[in-house]
């Protein structure tokens, strides 16, 4: 087995507007955690992966999954917990085999390329402790004050040199033991990804490049884009039909 991935989907997606739980939000016709299996099952790399669902849906997931990706995809589903967190530490709890390299990837980004997948594997076996995808930042950064949920009444501290940063996505990935470490060392709500708790243990996370079309799908615009980007891979699929 070269790689597994976790895959956490338990989020409640409230900046998307609550309701159905994010992964279980429709994409064209089938939910957005479908997708983000058949992309990262698309790798030749992924050997396995272990969903983190929401707790009430385990269930349903379950068949959903077996439905959509067939009854012998290499798929576990679990319960998830009340964070990201805690989540992907259910997952990596329930995976068994012994498999070397460990990716988390959100369920929340449905569309990532196979060609990211396989270059985060690639560089964990070629000797990386850990590694994340990026792009660089587009717009100027600035850091503020009184921050406010809404914006309101903030003000602008300094504009931060945006050379040195990266917009970070998923897959993330880690050898096995280094991400049970740290998750086994950090505290709950520690960091907002996997490769923080990783840092926060002195542990280099390499960098490769990302991709726009591993966008995490967060508030109702990115449903467009979403919708957009799988318009446009249905055209061009019927275009190669031709
Ligand atoms: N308790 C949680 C919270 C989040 N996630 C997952 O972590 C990924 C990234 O989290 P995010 O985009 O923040 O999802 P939500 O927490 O659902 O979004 P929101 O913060 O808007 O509620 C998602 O695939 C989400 O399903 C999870 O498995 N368990
Ligand atoms: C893990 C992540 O997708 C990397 O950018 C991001 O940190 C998840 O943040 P969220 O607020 O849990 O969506």
């Amino acid at each position: 087995m070269r790689a597994a991935v976790l895959v956490p989907a338990a989020g409640l997606g409230l900046r998307l507007g609550g309701g159905l739980p994010k992964a279980l939000r429709e994409l064209g016709d089938v939910p957005m955690l479908v997708h983000a299996l058949r992309s990262l099952l698309a790798a030749p790399c992924i050997d396995a992966a272990v969903v983190a669902a929401p707790p009430d849906g385990v269930d349903d997931v379950r068949g959903l999954l077996a439905r959509e990706l067939g009854a012998d995809a290499p798929v576990t589903v679990v319960a998830g917990g009340a964070t990201r967190q805690e989540s992907v530490r259910r997952a990596l709890d329930a995976l068994t085999g012994d498999c070397p390299v460990v990716l988390v990837h959100d369920a929340a980004r449905p569309f990532v390329p196979v060609e990211v997948v396989e270059a985060v594997v690639a560089t964990i076996e070629a000797g990386a402790l850990a590694v994340v995808p990026a792009l660089p930042v587009v717009d100027t950064v600035k850091e503020v004050t009184d921050v406010a949920p809404d914006g309101a009444a903030e003000c602008v501290v300094r504009t931060v040199d945006r050379a040195s940063l990266r917009a970070v996505q998923t897959p993330q990935g880690f050898r096995r033991d280094v991400l049970a470490a740290a998750h086994e060392a950090s505290p709950e709500g520690d960091t907002t990804d996997d490769a923080g708790m990783v840092e926060r243990m002195g542990v280099t996370v390499s960098v490769v490049p990302g991709s726009e079309e591993a966008f995490k799908v967060t508030r109702p615009f990115d449903l467009l884009l979403a919708e957009a980007l799988l318009n446009r891979r249905r055209e061009q699929r019927a275009d190669r039909a031709e």
